[in-house]
């Protein structure tokens, strides 16, 4: 089972390419890589970013497709409207399943999509997502609408899915409240996932994690619903188990699901 992470390099390792090939190889899936940028990042923030051209980004993802029989794709930070063009150009002409965490700020605050950037995203590669998993901040700028409530989190899902989107997965990791809770819509369906809200600092890329946890069960062939439903397990016990390490907004523990056996509970509500 083989899978390619499109996104940027994090030097501090928890979040980005580092975070999504260390849970491609957790979870028994061969991970390949196109690098779209390189962040001089740490847990306390990101402190530069050198960006590659698109046309090098497109020659890597060109390389890996050629060789290899790549199972699922995901994004994570594109930063530039001319990388998002470039990875839609190479998508529109396959047919693997792509998941897309439509990356903007890290967590210190720090923008990792160009503002003019937001346009390419919404017209040019969510039409072509099978799986889209943006926080609530996110789901705002995509929609153009104020999230503040159970029922715009479904306005707000729907609009997403207007725009070409297969499923998408709202995350509620922002959220305050005793369960951290993420809704999925697709077309003729919905439902959430249900875990205790972790009390800690240590969430450096948590996102990138869990979509990437999504696109490796997908490479191994689990159905959108369980492979959603298994990376939820596989970010809960990463969250749960404390590394500690760095000074700032800490990783997760990207070996706790394979030394737990995937062994988590996660309710689902499905109304
Ligand atoms: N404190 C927490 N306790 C339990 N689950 C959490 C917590 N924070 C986030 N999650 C879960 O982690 C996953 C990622 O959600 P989150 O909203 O943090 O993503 P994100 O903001 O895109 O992350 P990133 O920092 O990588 O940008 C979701 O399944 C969410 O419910
Ligand atoms: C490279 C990179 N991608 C994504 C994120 C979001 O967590 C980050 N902080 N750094």
């Amino acid at each position: 089972m083989i899978a390619l992470t499109i996104a940027g390099s994090d030097s501090g390792g928890g979040a980005g390419i580092q975070a999504d090939t260390k849970t491609f190889q957790e979870l028994g899936v061969f991970g390949t890589t196109a690098i779209t940028s390189l962040t001089a990042q740490n847990t306390l923030g990101v402190h530069g970013i050198f960006e590659v051209s698109p046309a090098f980004l497109k020659q890597q993802i060109d390389s890996v497709l050629a060789d290899f029989n790549v199972r699922a794709i995901k994004t994570g930070m594109l930063y530039s409207a001319e990388i998002i063009e470039a990875v839609a150009d190479v998508m529109k002409m396959q047919d693997i399943p792509l998941v897309v965490d439509p990356v903007m700020i890290a967590k210190g605050g720090e923008g990792l999509l160009k503002e003019d950037a937001v346009t390419a995203l919404i017209t040019k590669l969510l039409p072509l997502t099978t799986i889209c998993t943006p926080n609530i901040p996110e789901a705002e700028v995509i929609t153009g609408m104020a999230i503040n409530s159970e029922s715009d989190i479904e306005v707000a899902a729907k609009k997403i899915l207007a725009l070409g989107v297969q499923y998408v997965v709202i995350k509620g990791g922002h959220l305050h409240g005793e369960f951290s809770v993420d809704a999925i819509y697709w077309e003729d369906g919905y439902f959430a996932m249900k875990t205790p809200r972790v009390q800690t600092k240590d969430t450096h890329g948590t996102g990138c994690t869990f979509s990437a946890a999504i696109t490796a069960h997908l490479a191994k062939g689990l159905s959108v619903e369980a492979a959603i439903i298994e990376a939820k397990r596989f970010i809960q016990l990463a969250i749960s188990t404390p590394l500690s390490i760095g000074n700032g907004h800490g990783p997760t523990n990207h070996f706790a699901y394979k030394r737990a056996g995937g062994n988590c509970e996660v309710a689902i509500h499905e109304s």
